[in-house]
């Protein structure tokens, strides 16, 4: 656990949702989304990422998660989850991509649409 979730666990981070329960979620949210940004909405890393991913008219789901009361926690479950911090934290077919900047080399190495493809992400 990094060292900001145990401060959170101990002094709390707003959110009332303990660290297994926002683990819980962030699973679900991977489990039932065959592509998922979690983003924060003023955040231009994630306007590049929802950007890239609407030109190749691709269903994603995106949280927000400065407008979510549990962002915070979400965020430290993130961190445990896949080893990342910031946002965006893009997942495809549940497996971790990265940040936008992976994103966007899987985009330029015309990787990104097949993996979009084969998640079922593709509209066309
Ligand atoms: N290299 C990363 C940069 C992402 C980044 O720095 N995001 C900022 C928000 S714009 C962040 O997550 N900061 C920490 C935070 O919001 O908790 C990428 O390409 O995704």
């Amino acid at each position: 656990m990094s060292l900001r979730a145990l401060g959170n666990k101990l002094f709390g981070s707003g959110s009332n949702i303990t660290m297994g329960e926002a683990s819980a979620r962030v699973q679900e949210l991977i489990n039932e989304h065959a592509t998922i940004v979690f983003s924060k909405s003023y955040c231009p890393y994630c306007s590049n990422t929802k950007k890239t991913l609407k030109q190749l008219n691709a269903d994603a789901f995106v949280i927000e998660l400065d407008q979510d009361s549990d962002g915070s926690a979400l965020q430290d479950a993130l961190e445990d989850i896949s080893g990342q911090r910031t946002v965006p934290n893009i997942y495809i077919n549940k497996k971790h991509i990265g940040g936008n900047s992976d994103l966007q080399k899987l985009d330029k190495a015309g990787e990104l649409e097949q993996l979009l493809r084969n998640a079922g992400s593709l509209k066309l």
